[in-house]
């Protein structure tokens, strides 16, 4: 989950910062506030990825200045950023009651330490650390601070001293373009690319007036002269003159156009620091007349032609080697304008003279080619070193305030970044080991103001876990065994060694030390120290002779006799001298060596950073092709490992880099005061249940603090709580939030739970008034059906009812009606009848037998037509007169008799296929066993008719 850097695994931490909940994300800073936040160091968590991700978003929202604790984090541009650097935000940042409150800017670290100054704070003396890799802006921030100083420092009381003011201050701003013509060049990381390191020591008088300035420079690059890697260039200066020489000074300088010069490549570029007019100017405002100027440009145009003086193989070492064809023109050019003999110029170059024995004397040995090239590029870095510091000197006089006028100074130091190549040498370890010192002088620093913050929160602690780089200190330049000691007794003993005889004793005598590694996997002999910015390996080969820095003799004695008036100045005669570069092997006298040198001058700087506040300037590099707008991760990442700040995030990991107000502590963490026992209420009562409300925003410290203790109380973790904030480890938050988590889940667990006891509940309940629901709308609806059914039921039965009871009436009214007319037939006069006689006999006999009559009438075959109708009525005694008054159907075809039994008794059944009686019929129950009696007619002997 969390992790913080830990060690060197700077990429494992990166990618361990992404796994970073966002909640947590959040709750520790904000991702949306990232690119407000104006500090570093309170991106919580203090990783590389939160660090990254916050410089890119400030990067890309055009906000350059970032703070990084006592650190200002300074992105290049790439590009002019208008108002940036405007005078008017200049006045604004020295005329604020709190530049701190302003945005990041290197004004608000100049008016800080102006402040500083003028507060008389010890140490009063102030510097700033301007720090980074090449191209990263260290010159561009030193000369806007130059500027910064310039307008502020130059407030004075009377006219006469601000013209006083005003010129120290033209006068410094004027050294910045002399120093770039001199000591900067184009090299692929950075078109003006500063070759040497300087601290402008900017002095203030009682009243915080500028009234001088003084340069030191470190480590010049002065190999450049001779030598430049392929697509660089020369020192500025070199084109400047061979650019924007003037048509006499060319004739002077012998510079015709478009002339060669192998110490000249890629002059067809053209840079805005080609600007020659510039440079005569500034020179002139600080004192360099144009006849000095001519001098030195005389000098430096005849080290182009020593450039072009090629020597070629003699073939006898008893000889001197030859030039080439054209290189003798080179020479004697190369000597009148350096002011030497022709012809002492070429021996010098060419004879090597030693001396030996007690009487010490001469012997001359001709130099092999190398030899004579070696001495040819030795004579001109001499010569351009000299010069160099010479201007240095002299813009010094020319700046430089008497000692009683000024009391107090602010310190810019520009110094070259942690370098880091495929193959490094000494100048890489002279710059690391610069590098290394700086940062031990920053950390101790930086863990005072961090101890500052605890004092002030009220935690005690001590950085007893941090290691800091002492031991790689002391490999480099410890006592009595180091690096450093190796080399310069190498150059003391002058002995032959090669590359892999240095690297065995280097080996041997450091073995064991903890900042020592070895590539096994080199097939150069080199070494490897283990800087607080990474493993650097350096290779062996050309250590020592670029530490002895051999200036042979004869050359200083050569230089020493020219005419030139400047070289006159850079070389004096002096026969007394001993020089400092004729090693013996007799003299075991310490020898001033590169590493020596460069060693002393660095504790001097110490000593001058230790009496002052330092301030720290990390001028980063978002990308490698010197482009706006674009951030590549990768390469911010190794040079914020380079100056330092990864480190400064170790440190923060080793103390306490997460620190909440107690507020947001509260806020979240106050549920894990559930953990606590139930036995053992804290002093605060028991948890509320509420959030915010709990803590009203002026809730009382005291209230917070014990709220806090509650908590602290219910779970016993590494935590210090401080007057405003919490303060804790990274491991310390994983277990807080680990706990969170617990209890988050468990209470998720009682809310699930709960409304799984509530729902099942409710499911039950809404299950059972479904069923009641369910059975009173079955019953009411059964209850309506079989009501409906009951009364169709009803309804049919009283039908039925009354049908059958119709139906029985019809049916005995059909057979009583037969049987009264029968009877009545019998007892009625015959005169009453209507009918005829014989009709009335015939009817007669038909009524009496009437059943028989009945039927003939229904069968299927007999009588027919109305024949059929009378024989009916006859049976049944109808008035034949009176057909409408009953109707008698006859024509049952269907009705036919299917046979006639004579029973014993002297009775006749008639079984017809349907009962001749319209209604007698119908027999809603025949019973298979008994005689229907309705289609079955019945003639019995005693009473016939009987149905
Ligand atoms: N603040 C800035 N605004 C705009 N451009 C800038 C700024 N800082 C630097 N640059 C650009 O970056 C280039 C390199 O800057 P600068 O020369 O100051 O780098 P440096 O760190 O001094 O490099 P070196 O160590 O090689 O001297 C400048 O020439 C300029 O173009």
């Amino acid at each position: 989950m969390l992790q913080q850097a830990d060690g060197h695994g700077s990429g494992s931490d990166a990618h361990g910062g992404e796994a970073l909940r966002e909640d947590l994300q959040e709750f520790l800073g904000g991702e949306a506030l990232l690119q407000q936040l104006d500090d570093l160091t309170k991106v919580n968590p203090v990783t590389l990825e939160t660090v990254l991700r916050c410089l890119q978003a400030r990067y890309m929202a055009d906000t350059f200045y970032t703070n990084a604790g006592c650190t200002l984090v300074a992105l290049n541009p790439f590009k002019p950023v208008p108002q940036l650097y405007s005078p008017e935000l200049m006045r604004e940042y020295h005329a604020a009651s709190q530049p701190q409150t302003l945005k990041p800017h290197i004004f608000t670290v100049g008016e800080q330490t102006y402040r500083n100054v003028r507060s008389l704070i010890e140490p009063v003396n102030q510097s700033i650390v301007v720090s980074g890799e090449s191209g990263a802006g260290k010159t561009w921030t030193s000369r806007c601070l130059m500027k910064f100083y310039a307008m502020v420092a130059a407030s004075p009381t009377s006219w006469e001293s601000h013209k006083v003011a005003e010129r120290i201050e033209q006068r410094i701003l004027n050294s910045n373009p002399i120093m770039e013509a001199f000591g900067n060049a184009c090299t692929l990381r950075n078109n003006n690319s500063s070759r040497f390191g300087k601290f402008i020591q900017l002095q203030l008088n009682g009243a915080q007036q500028m009234t001088g300035a003084a340069v030191q420079t470190y480590l010049l690059e002065k190999t450049r002269v001779a030598c430049q890697a392929p697509s660089e260039r020369n020192f500025h200066i070199f084109y400047q003159i061979y650019k924007g020489a003037r048509a006499d000074e060319r004739v002077q300088w012998r510079l015709p156009e478009g002339a060669a010069f192998s110490w000249l490549p890629h002059p067809e570029r053209t840079l805005e620091e080609d600007c020659f007019e510039v440079t005569r100017e500034a020179m002139l405002h600080l004192g360099i007349d144009a006849p000095t100027q001519n001098n030195i440009f005389q000098a430096l145009a005849g080290l182009l032609h020593l450039g072009n003086t090629r020597f070629a193989d003699s073939g006898n070492e008893a000889q001197p080697c030859p030039l080439v064809d054209g290189a003798q023109c080179s020479v004697g050019t190369s000597a009148l304008l350096l002011g030497l003999p022709e012809y002492h110029l070429l021996e010098t170059l060419r004879i090597r003279t030693i001396r030996a024995g007690r009487d010490q004397q001469v012997f001359r040995k001709p130099c092999s080619q190398a030899e004579c090239d070696t001495r040819r590029d030795c004579l001109a870095k001499l010569v351009y070193a000299r010069l160099f510091d010479w201007l240095v000197s002299v813009i010094n006089s020319s700046i430089c305030a008497t000692p009683d006028s000024w009391t107090t100074f602010i310190g810019l130091l520009d110094v070259y970044g942690f370098e880091s190549f495929p193959n490094n040498s000494l100048e890489q370890l002279c710059i690391n080991y610069a590098n290394e010192k700086l940062q031990q002088h920053f950390v101790a620093h930086y863990l005072r103001a961090q101890q500052e913050e605890y004092a002030v929160e009220g935690l005690t602690w001590s950085f007893v876990s941090y290691q800091d780089n002492q031991p790689c200190l002391d490999l480099i330049e410890g006592s009595p065994v180091s690096i450093c000691s190796l080399l310069n007794e190498e150059c003391r003993l002058n002995r032959p060694s090669s590359a892999a005889q240095l690297q065995t004793r280097i080996e041997s005598a450091l073995t064991g030390r903890p900042r020592l590694g070895r590539d096994r996997l080199s097939p150069e002999p080199s070494f490897i120290v283990l800087h607080y910015a990474g493993p650097v390996r350096y290779c062996t080969a050309g250590l020592v002779e670029k530490n002895k820095d051999p200036v042979p003799p004869e050359l200083t004695r050569l230089l020493q006799q020219s005419q030139d008036p400047l070289l006159k100045v850079l070389f004096p005669a002096d026969p007394e001298e001993k020089s400092q570069e004729e090693p013996s092997g007799q003299n075991r006298a310490p020898v001033l060596t590169v590493v020596s040198k460069f060693k002393a001058s660095l504790e001097q700087l110490l000593q001058v950073l230790h009496g002052t506040t330092p301030h720290y300037i990390r001028c980063i590099k978002p990308n490698s092709q010197a482009q706006a707008q674009i951030f590549h991760r990768e390469e911010v990442l190794s040079q914020l490992e380079a100056c330092g700040l990864v480190e400064t995030i170790h440190i923060s990991a080793a103390g306490f880099p997460i620190r909440v107000s107690h507020r947001n502590f509260l806020e979240r963490y106050k549920l894990l005061r559930r953990l606590r026992p139930a036995t053992t209420p804290g002093p605060h009562g028991p948890c509320p249940a509420g959030g915010q409300s709990e803590w009203p925003p002026r809730a009382e410290p005291a209230m917070l603090r014990g709220l806090l203790q509650d908590i602290l109380h219910a779970l016993p973790a590494p935590l210090h709580c401080g007057r405003t904030k919490v303060f804790m480890t990274d491991s310390t938050l994983e277990l807080l939030e680990r706990r969170r988590a617990q209890v988050l889940e468990q209470c998720a667990r009682h809310i699930q739970r709960g409304w799984r006891r509530y729902w099942c509940r409710t499911q039950a309940r809404q299950r059972r008034a479904a069923v009641l629901i369910q059975a009173a709308v079955r019953s009411w609806l059964t209850r309506k059906h079989v009501q409906r059914l009951h009364a169709a039921a009803t309804v049919i039965k009283r039908a039925w009812r009354e049908w059958r009871i119709r139906m029985a009436f019809l049916a005995s009214e059909e057979l009583d009606g037969v049987e009264e007319k029968h009877s009545s037939q019998t007892s009625c006069s015959p005169s009453s009848s209507p009918l005829p006689p014989t009709q009335t006999r015939l009817q007669g006999a038909i009524t009496r037998l009437w059943p028989l009559g009945l039927a003939l009438a229904n069968a299927a075959v007999g009588v027919h037509g109305f024949q059929r109708k009378l024989v009916v009525f006859a049976c049944l005694q109808l008035p034949v007169g009176r057909p409408r008054s009953c109707t008698v159907q006859t024509a049952q075809e269907q009705a036919g008799v299917l046979s006639i039994r004579a029973l014993p008794q002297g009775s006749i059944r008639f079984h017809c296929r349907k009962s001749p009686l319209r209604y007698a019929d119908t027999c809603p129950g025949p019973s298979p066993d008994s005689v229907t009696g309705f289609n079955q007619i019945l003639l019995e002997r005693h009473r016939p008719g009987h149905v």
